[in-house]
């Protein structure tokens, strides 16, 4: 524990979520504490640490790790960063919460996946926050309980008003609709067995170059067939909806975030502008989850297994974008460690 007591948390990557999280670990969740802050951009890194007292500010991530008063690590880094940061967190056995996505290829989630079987325990929950979402939550209970039967489609719509500049056409199956392999996994309890990706013409609002939006099709273990809207450029607002067409019902979530509002003879709700607002509670949730874990000694939520199907997933996702054809999707048996 830190000198100042609670769980001392190094926060890797201090751009818009890791920010986010400094400042959900700082005031909105209790019995943590931000210790380190670590990013490339030093100077807005030592800013941020200067904020809050006992902080100190590290260009490196393995010299945070090493930080007597680190405890816990937050990874909040690009994607492409976040292998490196989680073979140094497990080998030296420390707790971690990795945004997503785990990696953002099969290959290297793997390895992650053999380091931690090698530690013997597992360290690691992944940021899919939308399994703490309230609507998501709710949707999971649903399908859980039995009443509306199996499942047989998904449909899911996920719409960004814009990306930022480096964001690439991949991205939008491996930064984006990754949370839509998850939740998929999830809701439906069961793996993904094929991907197929279909291009409209783009938008004229899309970066040159950038094929969006992009109708993204899953085959599933069941036979269930599962539908992606994905749209980066949509312009209006984020928004993120889910529909499981199941065998005696139909059930939605998406429409009740926010209040909708009826005044001078008109009535309506409000788009969420990202998805900070959209997911904050989900968020929060996720964060003192982990937090709370931590403490205890356990580790729940999404794990590195969740993490590497997802990834697999992607990978699938990615060649089925490029080559315009179905392709399967490889996964190793899944271990008993993950059982
Ligand atoms: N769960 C969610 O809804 C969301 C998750 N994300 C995930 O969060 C992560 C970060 O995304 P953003 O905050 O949007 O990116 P960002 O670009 O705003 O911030 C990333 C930060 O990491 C720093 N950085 C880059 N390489 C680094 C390294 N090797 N070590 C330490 N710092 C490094 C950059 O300088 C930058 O400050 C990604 O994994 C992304 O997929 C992002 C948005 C929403
Ligand atoms: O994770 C996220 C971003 O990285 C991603 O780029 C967005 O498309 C998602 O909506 C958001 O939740």
């Amino acid at each position: 524990m830190s000198p100042q007591g609670g769980l001392g948390v190094a926060v890797i990557g201090t751009g818009k979520m890791g920010a986010d999280h400094v400042r959900r670990l700082h005031h909105v969740i209790s019995g943590a504490r931000v210790t380190a802050v670590v990013d490339i951009e030093a100077e807005r890194c030592k800013a941020l640490a200067e904020e809050m007292e006992g902080c100190t500010a590290y260009a490196e991530p393995e010299a945070a790790m090493a930080a007597d008063d680190v405890d816990a690590v937050l990874i909040a880094s690009p994607g492409p960063a976040h292998e490196a940061a989680l073979l140094e967190a497990l080998g030296r056995d420390l707790p971690v919460l990795c945004e997503k996505p785990l990696t953002p290829d099969a290959a290297s989630a793997l390895r992650v996946l053999e380091a931690e079987q090698r530690l013997g325990h597992r360290r690691v929950q992944v940021g899919f926050m939308r399994r703490y979402d309230t609507e998501y939550a709710k949707l999971k209970r649903l399908l859980d309980g039995g009443e509306l039967g199996r499942a047989l489609m998904l449909h899911h719509r996920h719409r960004n008003p814009s990306m930022p500049s480096w964001f690439t056409t991949e991205m939008l199956i491996n930064d984006s609709v990754v949370h839509e392999m998850d939740v998929t996994r999830w809701l439906l309890d069961q793996e993904i067995t094929a991907v197929t990706v279909l291009k409209p013409t783009p938008s004229s609002l899309a970066p040159e170059g950038m094929s969006d939006p992009q109708l993204v099709l899953f085959e599933t273990e069941s036979g269930a067939l599962v539908d992606v809207e994905i749209f980066g450029h949509c312009g209006y607002g984020y928004q993120v909806w889910a529909e499981a067409v199941c065998e005696r019902g139909v059930v939605g979530i998406g429409d009740e975030h926010g209040p909708r509002l009826s005044a001078d003879g008109r009535w309506g709700g409000r788009v969420t502008p990202d998805y900070i607002e959209r997911f904050e509670d989900a968020y929060d949730r996720q964060v003192r989850a982990w937090v709370d874990a931590t403490r205890r000694g356990e580790v729940t939520g999404p794990s590195v297994w969740d993490g590497y199907a997802a990834a697999a997933v992607c990978e699938a996702g990615v060649r089925a974008q490029r080559e315009g054809r179905r392709v399967e999707v490889e996964l190793i048996e899944r271990p008993d460690f993950y059982q």
